[in-house]
């Protein structure tokens, strides 16, 4: 059962289960713990262990048939269930007039419960695990260890994966590639696969790097577990989709004009001026009512002139002291601020990020922002207050967070205790971006393309993460979506994405979510 306490829980259904509840809960990504207890409602459910197994193995074999055809197939069995997943691959695929071989990595009277069951109607001979078994496979099955790995892989097991990767033949996992740790994507010594097909819902490795790597596609196969194991087990992470936000999404009426729809205010650096511009047509974009850029005006009055002739909407504040960034941010009608995207790293940036955070309206801390605290980042977690958004990529994280989250691969977690420490949403960016809360919920984006590998596209993402919190999303909900948006920008675009290209990307992605949002609750 999960481990999350009750009050968590509670909270969790306040920001996640008002509605779209069942769509919500086809994005949960669980963890093997939760899925371990998924089996076991559903056995309580009255579906057997047995015909879970036989489910699993068919939705495998399936998924082989469906893609490739007839050729030979080496099964590799593990001495657990996804061992037993194998045996059921191996028989449907025989059936199906497929040449299958089976290898076991144990003894036969090893093999124990349904998987037992299951070796026991396989018909064929089954050979001891070596690397001699791949000889003339055009096809592996790894279903040596799934979810009950518990350390890394090594002996024979290990050496016959990475054989089966040396010869570049195609390896379908089954549940996750053998070597994956389920719950952190950490790889223990698995090999790439082209396809991993695993059951009722995705695990966080699915997603998390180099998991998510390692699977290949992935295909989630119904094995018939009823979505009421739910009402006992309540996921805290989710893959990023609409359903999880879209109704938090603000909204345009007949009564919206640009002061309700919220004032953004983007520190404009000098003489870096691309980061802030972008960030603030992102923002804009996304519909906050009015944008206004505080221009950096202590060194020359050229930054004024650079910001006022090219944006266009956006306004340009000139800011000469400290005093006149208090006299801007008094201002009760600005609801979003965002400082360092070419905000320079410094002892100014340290206090204008200072004098943000205590004006209490939500604010986004990037880039230069983040770095400028390098050297004492308790005084800035001190100064969070009210609602906040940090967006580090893994350098800015490991310059903020070094000596307070300790160095993992399990990117998941590192996410989570950052939030808790900074009492900020955190945005730890990456092919694998996680959006974790302080109370520990989190979300991990699948849906941005390699094309966002582009100079500035980070200055876009905290310009629409300032957008949708000027208008007064829910932080967590905010980052969620703004991530989620700026993936499907630049998939909008394609290839040749330049960071400048995102802002106008918007309007489409965003008239597709407006008809969702149109779209009954499911
Ligand atoms: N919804 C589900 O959870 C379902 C799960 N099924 C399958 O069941 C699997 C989980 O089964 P199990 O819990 O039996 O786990 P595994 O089949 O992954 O293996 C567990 C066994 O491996 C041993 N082991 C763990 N790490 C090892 C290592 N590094 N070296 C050597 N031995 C090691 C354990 O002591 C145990 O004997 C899933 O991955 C999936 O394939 C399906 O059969 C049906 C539905
Ligand atoms: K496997």
């Amino acid at each position: 059962m999960t481990s999350i306490s009750t009050p968590q829980r509670d909270a969790l259904k306040c920001d996640l289960h008002s509605s779209r509840r069942d769509e919500q809960l086809l994005h949960a990504l669980l963890t093997t713990n939760q899925m371990a207890e998924a089996d076991r409602l559903t056995i309580d459910y009255g579906i057997t262990a047995e015909t879970l197994m036989e489910n699993a193995g068919r939705a495998v074999a399936t998924a082989i048939m469906n893609r490739w055809n007839i050729c030979p197939v080496v099964v590799l069995c593990g001495p657990g269930n996804n061992g037993g997943d194998g045996f059921v691959v191996a028989r449907l695929l025989a059936e199906a007039n497929w040449p299958v071989r089976v290898a076991l990595l144990v003894p036969l009277e090893k093999i124990q419960g349904c998987a037992s069951y299951h070796a026991a109607r396989w018909n064929g001979p089954i050979d001891t695990l070596t690397t001699a078994t791949l000889e003339g496979a055009e096809l592996i099955v790894d279903a040596l260890f799934g979810a009950g790995l518990s350390r890394s892989l090594e002996g024979v097991a290990a050496q016959v994966l990475t054989a089966a990767s040396a010869k570049n033949t195609p390896i379908i996992a089954v549940d996750v590639p053998s070597g994956l740790m389920g719950d952190t994507g950490e790889n223990m010594g698995a090999v790439p696969c082209v396809l991993t097909v695993m059951f009722f819902r995705k695990k966080i490795a699915h997603l998390l790097q180099p998991g998510k790597r390692l699977c290949g596609d992935l295909i989630v196969a119904n094995i018939d577990t009823p979505s009421s194991v739910f009402d006992c087990i309540s996921p805290d992470c989710y893959e990023n989709h609409p359903s999880l936000w879209v109704n938090a999404l603000p909204i345009l009426n007949v009564d919206s004009h640009k002061y309700n729809r919220g004032h953004a205010l983007v520190w404009g650096g000098w003489p870096m001026t691309g980061a802030a511009r972008m960030a603030a047509l992102s923002a804009a974009r996304v519909g906050a009512g009015l944008t206004s850029v505080a221009v950096d005006t202590s060194q020359n009055d050229i930054a004024l002139s650079v910001y006022a002739i090219t944006l266009t909407s956006i306004m340009a504040k000139p800011v000469t002291t400290q005093q006149d960034l208090d006299t801007i941010l008094s201002d009760k009608r600005i609801t979003g601020l965002l400082i360092g995207p070419g905000a320079g790293v410094g002892s100014d940036t340290k206090l204008r990020v200072l004098s943000m955070l205590k004006s209490g309206q939500a604010t986004v801390l990037d880039a230069d922002a983040l770095s400028s605290f390098q050297q004492d980042p308790e005084s800035l977690f001190q100064a969070i207050n009210g609602p906040c958004v940090l967006t580090p990529h893994e350098d800015e994280f490991s310059r903020l967070f070094a000596d307070l989250v300790p160095t993992s691969d399990n990117k998941l977690a590192r996410a989570r205790a950052a939030a808790k420490i900074s009492r900020a949403i955190v945005i730890l960016k990456g092919n694998d971006t996680v959006i974790a809360a302080p109370d520990g919920r989190a979300i991990i984006n699948a849906n941005a393309p390699s094309t966002l590998a582009t100079a500035g596209s980070g200055d876009v993402l905290a310009g629409i993460t300032l957008g949708l919190l000027t208008q007064g999303m829910e932080p967590f909900l905010a980052s969620a979506a703004a991530v989620w948006l700026h993936g499907a920008a630049a998939t909008h675009f394609g290839l040749g994405l330049i960071a400048e290209d995102l802002p106008d990307q918007l309007p489409a992605v965003l008239k597709q979510l407006v008809q969702l949002k149109k779209q009954p609750d499911t």
